[in-house]
C-alpha cells in the first residue's frame, strides 16, 4: 500500500484478509457477525485530560479520563454517541458506525486551536513525541480503512509481530505439534482448539493450587466503563510454581512456537465463574504508550478449559459469524490478537458466556509481542 503521513509517499505491506477456503479449496464467504458492535480508539492529542462521556437520550455516563497524548479502546454498539468533554464543555461528539472506521480524535487541524482557546500547557519534548506518532497514526489509519476495511488500531510504526503465527485457511484446517493436533475453528480472527491439552493430572493440580490462593474479584484495565463487565473471581500462577506448572508453560510456548527464552507471557491467570458470573465482550490487548519503541502489546491468548460447564460459559467469536467454544476438560482454544502486519485484530473480540448452571474454571496465559511490558500500557 502507498501511503504518505506527511513524510512524502511511502510504501508497506498491510495485510487485506483473504477470502476463507473450504476444504476443497474453494472460497466461501466469511460468515457475517451476531454482534452490532465494534472496538472503537479514541485519541486525545490534548495537553490536559479529556473526559469521554457515553451519551444517551436520558442520561450521559463518564466512561473514562483520557490521559494528555493518549489513547483509550473499549467496546460499543453500532450508534452508540461518545464525546470528548473538557471543562465540562462537549468539545466533540463521535458516533459508532458499521460501515467507517472508529479511530476517534478531535479534528488535526482545530487542536491547536482549541489549545489557544483554553490555554492549555505546551507540549514537553516527549509528549511532542507522542503527539508525531498519534497525527501519523490518525493519518495512516485513513490509507489503511481503504487499503483493508479495517481501522488501525496499532500505532504508526509498529513493526509486524515478531512471533511466528499459525495459518488458518479453512475451518477444519490441522497443525501438529509434538501430540497435539490445532484445529482452526475461525480464520478472521485465527481461533484454534486443541483438545486434551493438558492431562487430568495437570488440571487437578491448577485447580489445587489456584483453590489455595485467595481469589480477587477479576480486574479489568479500564474500570469506569466495566463496571458490569466482569462478574468472575481469579488468581495467578507463576511459571516456577511447580514442576508440572514449568511443563505446562514450555507445552505451550511450543505450540505457539515462541522463543522460550524470553519473558513472553503473562502469569497464568485462573478464573472461577459461578453461576451467571460472565465477561462481556472485549479485546484482550491494550494501547502501550505512543512514544514507546517496541509498541509492546499482546500477542495471543490461550485459554485453557479446567472443567466442563454443566450450562453455558461458552467463549463466544461474534465478530466471524457466531463461533462459540464449549468448555471441554483439558481442552486449549488459541487465538491471536494482532494481524500479520501488526495491527491490532479487532476481529477477536470475544466474550464469555454466563454460566447457566454449575461452575466454570479457566486459565488465561496471556502471549506478547515482542516481550511482556505491562508498564508500558497507559
Ligand atoms: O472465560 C472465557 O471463556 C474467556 C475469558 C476471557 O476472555 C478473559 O479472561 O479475557
Ligand atoms: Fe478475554
Amino acid at each position: 500500500m502507498e501511503y504518505n503521513v506527511g513524510d512524502g509517499p511511502q510504501e508497506t505491506f498491510v495485510y487485506v484478509e483473504p477470502a476463507p477456503l473450504d476444504r476443497n479449496n474453494s472460497t466461501s464467504p466469511q460468515p457475517p457477525p451476531s454482534f452490532s458492535g465494534r472496538h472503537v480508539k479514541f485519541f486525545n492529542l490534548l495537553t490536559v485530560p479529556i473526559e469521554l462521556y457515553w451519551e444517551q437520550e436520558t442520561k450521559t455516563s463518564l466512561v473514562k479520563v483520557l490521559r494528555p497524548l493518549s489513547t483509550a479502546g473499549i467496546t460499543a454498539f453500532v450508534d452508540h454517541v461518545f464525546s470528548f468533554r473538557l471543562r465540562e464543555v462537549v468539545v466533540e461528539r463521535f458516533r459508532v458506525r458499521a460501515d467507517a472506521s472508529n479511530v476517534f480524535s478531535i479534528p488535526l487541524k482545530v487542536v491547536d486551536r482549541m489549545s489557544q482557546y483554553y490555554q492549555l500547557p505546551e507540549r514537553t519534548q516527549p509528549q511532542e513525541e507522542s503527539y508525531q506518532w498519534l497525527t501519523k497514526t490518525l493519518v495512516y489509519n485513513d490509507f489503511y480503512y481503504n487499503a483493508t476495511g479495517r481501522s488501525f488500531l496499532s500505532r504508526y510504526g509498529r513493526l509486524p509481530p515478531r512471533h511466528f503465527m499459525w495459518p488458518a485457511e479453512y475451518v477444519g484446517q490441522e497443525h501438529k505439534v509434538e501430540n497435539w493436533t490445532l484445529t482452526v475453528l475461525s480464520c478472521a480472527p485465527r481461533v484454534f482448539e486443541v483438545r486434551d491439552f493438558l492431562s487430568s493430572t495437570e488440571v487437578e493440580h491448577l485447580l489445587h493450587l489456584a483453590q489455595h490462593k485467595e481469589l480477587q474479584q477479576s480486574q479489568v484495565s479500564d474500570n469506569a466503563a466495566a463496571n458490569g463487565t466482569r462478574s468472575s473471581y481469579n488468581t495467578w500462577i507463576g511459571r516456577r510454581e511447580s514442576p508440572l506448572i514449568e511443563e505446562v508453560y514450555r507445552r505451550a510456548y511450543n505450540l505457539l512456537q515462541v522463543p522460550h527464552t524470553l519473558d513472553v507471557t503473562e502469569p497464568l491467570q485462573v478464573v472461577r465463574y459461578r453461576q451467571k458470573e460472565a465477561y462481556k465482550m472485549h479485546a484482550d490487548f491494550g494501547y502501550p504508550d505512543p512514544s514507546h519503541p517496541e509498541q509492546p502489546t499482546r500477542f495471543a491468548t490461550l485459554l485453557l478449559y479446567l472443567n466442563a460447564v454443566a450450562h453455558g460459559g461458552e467463549t463466544a467469536f461474534p465478530l466471524c459469524g457466531d463461533l462459540r467454544v464449549r468448555p471441554e476438560v483439558g481442552k486449549a482454544v488459541l487465538f491471536y490478537l494482532q494481524t500479520p502486519d501488526g495491527n491490532m485484530d479487532e476481529k477477536s473480540l470475544h466474550e464469555a458466556l454466563p454460566v447457566i448452571e454449575g461452575e466454570k474454571w479457566l486459565a488465561n496465559l496471556w502471549f506478547w509481542d515482542p516481550v511482556k511490558d505491562v508498564a508500558s500500557l497507559q
